[in-house]
């Protein structure tokens, strides 16, 4: 059977071409191309989070709670891999690794719900705890951020106000200021308490960028961590320093203190922002009610430890966002929250949020991933998580100051599960893995054969030159996106023969950059040719794969790869230009049939995954809803090939009776 009588057979489904999930580009944030250089810390992330408690607000701390002890329970690796959940909860028994917990007067928080509360532990600071069980999949609070602003590179994508995308609705610029955009007037009239006065500071700076890069937007709107932080400053002196808005923000937690010296990104964005805030030295600074230069940094290592990537429903990153309350959670590996911005419709949020409002969005969710027993702590991601133990304790050292002691990064427990994330298939191909050789890993055994890794030096270059390419190619992303696809689609066989397996670092990130890359020229006019889909679907797999290893079902990454994968499966296979090679089942990915059941079944994994990740109560969020739709209409296509198999049998049969 060729490509186009598949096609007939599939006859009930509309010709569908591919369009990137939720109308925006990749879920991994790899291939984004965010203005971030000017902004402290997030170097990575899934977030670029955090919240301080400054100035040690020591009359927000209460009594200690009883009893006044929290343990480190740690128990024994899982044969999947992941190790079990140091679950940290109060009223468990003394252990060794001990922490007094203290209880913080958390009614600064208005809209901290009943069933949380803000705890303070010796070695974290302050945290978010439950006070009850919480399944996972609950949305535990929403709330709209302080303040937001999107990317220089998406400020004509997507509303300034509720981030709406320019796909769905055309959107207007301000005439004065030309950066920003809006979807209608009532979102334009909401936003104009920040933008009043940040109209006049963007026009300023653009009209001191030097004429010779007058069409540059690097050099004619400053980076997004400038935007947010004199958003910040402006708000402030509307509300004034006593307001509620205020006072939150003002409590995040800072690391000034124990920082010798500013480090040259905080001097560098202070620089940028006396001259967007249009004042001569940082004495003029007392005009917005900020006390010198020391004030001024005190605040922006606030901003660079408590601020969140804005993203799309499907997480990719667009701009920044600011919400003290969210920032209050503290970091895990391995976290039993996710914090995202799902679009849950406004019948999915609550009363509060919507009341008075046309668009509440961009609203923050906090998401339980896991079931998390009453007491225990919050934990979200800091960092890509896929990402190995040094460079997560690198990229946490350098942004948020301290050493994550969690359960993947815990030395005692490290070596006790094997971490996908660094091994290689066995050499004897048994089927078990190896640790990469690397200094620190004494026995590079197979988990299974014991055999060992004799050519270490060909794998430890193979990892070293990948991780080269990853960087040249993600700096290449957004500026030659042709270069970048050439570099990973060549360094892909180096790795594969090295013997990394899908979850391996930097295999694992270079699948997903790799399928970034591809996504957009599957959904230009005409379709995708065969071997352009073949080969999306092809790495978007080897990504499930990786990723499924190395991330808890329900983890909204996971639930995202998942959806793409089915997505991509679910498209009309395109017409053969060559002569039809028949399918044989070990063929990947398969045709026909096989491929619209494997789409089915994915799609299915996906929605299952993505209502915990994005929420049960939001049915998985705007992603939810475009999964749903294409899994009915694939569910739907499947039943019209049963019929048609049905009927075939049942003729074949009654001629062979003739006969
Ligand atoms: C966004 S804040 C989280 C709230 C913070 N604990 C507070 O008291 O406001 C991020 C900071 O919390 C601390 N922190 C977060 N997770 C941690 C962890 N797992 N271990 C140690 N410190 C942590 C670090 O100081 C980090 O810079």
């Amino acid at each position: 059977m060729s490509f186009a009588d598949k096609r007939k057979h599939r006859g009930a489904r509309e010709q569908k071409s591919y369009v990137p999930l939720s109308g925006v580009g990749h879920p991994t944030g790899a291939s984004s191309s965010t203005d971030r250089e000017d902004q402290p810390g997030n170097s990575s992330g899934e977030k670029n989070h955090e919240i301080s408690y400054g100035r040690h607000h020591v009359d927000e701390e209460k009594a200690v709670v009883a009893p006044s002890d929290v343990i480190g329970k740690r128990e024994e690796a899982l044969e999947d891999g992941y190790p079990r959940r140091a679950e940290q909860s109060v009223d468990s028994p003394r252990a060794a690794h001990e922490t007094s917990i203290s209880q913080v007067d958390g009614a600064l928080y208005a809209e901290l719900p009943n069933n949380l509360v803000i705890l303070k532990t010796e070695d974290r600071g302050r945290g978010i705890w439950t006070t009850q069980d919480v399944k996972a999949g609950t949305v535990l609070f929403s709330i709209r951020p302080h303040v937001h602003v999107l990317s220089r590179s998406q400020l004509t994508s997507f509303c300034t106000s509720c981030c709406t995308p320019n796909s769905s609705t055309a959107l207007k610029k301000c005439t004065k200021c030309r950066v920003v955009h809006y979807c209608s007037a009532a979102c334009q009239n909401a936003d104009w308490g920040f933008h009043k006065s940040e109209c006049e500071a963007l026009r300023r700076w653009a009209s001191d960028a030097p004429q010779i890069h007058a069409d540059d937007e690097k050099v004619t709107v400053p980076a997004e961590a400038v935007r947010c932080l004199g958003r910040i400053i402006l708000k402030r002196k509307k509300e004034g320093v006593g307001s509620r808005w205020w006072k939150e923000i003002e409590a995040m937690q800072t690391h000034r203190q124990t920082l010798a010296e500013p480090v040259e990104n905080e001097v560098h964005l202070a620089h940028a922002l006396v001259r967007y805030l249009g004042v001569n030295g940082p004495e003029a600074l007392a005009k917005y009610d900020i006390r010198g230069v020391g004030e001024l940094v005190d605040f922006i290592s606030k901003f660079a430890t408590n601020s969140f990537t804005l993203s799309t429903p499907s997480l990719s990153p667009i701009g920044v966002a600011v919400s003290p309350l969210a920032a209050l959670i503290n970091h895990s590996c391995d976290p039993n929250v996710a914090i995202l911005f799902p679009r849950p419709g406004p019948s999915n949020l609550p009363a509060k949020l919507t009341e008075g409002r046309p668009n509440p969005e961009p609203v923050l969710q906090v998401v339980a991933i896991t079931d998390i027993p009453a007491k225990s702590e919050l934990f979200t991601s800091y960092v890509d998580t896929t990402m190995p133990f040094t460079q997560r304790q690198k990229d946490l050292k350098e942004t948020y100051k301290f050493t994550c002691k969690c359960n993947l990064c815990s030395p005692a427990d490290r070596g006790a599960y094997r971490d996908y994330r660094g091994v290689v298939w066995c050499p004897r191909s048994c089927g078990g893995v190896c640790p990469i050789p690397l200094e620190d890993v004494v026995q590079a055994n197979c988990s299974n054969c014991q055999a060992i890794v004799e050519d270490k030096d060909s794998v430890l270059d193979a990892v070293r030159v990948g991780q080269e390419a990853l960087d040249k190619a993600t700096s290449l992303s957004a500026s030659d996106p042709t270069k970048a696809l050439h570099i990973t689609r060549n360094i892909l066989k180096t790795l594969v023969n090295a013997n990394l397996t899908p979850a391996t670092h930097p295999l694992l990130a270079i699948y997903r950059l790799h399928l970034s890359l591809l996504l957009p020229s599957l959904g230009s006019s005409g379709g995708p040719t065969e071997a352009a889909l073949d080969e999306a679907i092809d790495i978007a797999a080897k990504s499930v794969a990786g990723l499924c290893h190395l991330l808890r079902p329900g983890h909204p990454v996971r639930g995202i790869a998942l959806a793409e994968l089915g997505k991509l499966l679910a498209v009309d296979e395109p017409e053969t230009t060559t002569a039809a090679v028949p399918a044989s089942s070990s063929t990947f990915p398969p045709n026909g049939p096989d491929r619209l059941k494997l789409a089915v079944t994915t799609l299915r994994q996906a929605m299952d995954e993505l209502r915990i990740g994005f929420g049960a109560a939001n049915d998985g969020g705007e992603v939810g809803r475009e999964v749903r739709e294409i899994l009915a209409n694939a569910e739907k296509e499947m039943s019209v090939w049963d019929v048609r198999i049905r009927e075939t049998l049942e003729d074949t049969i009654k001629s062979s009776k003739k006969t």
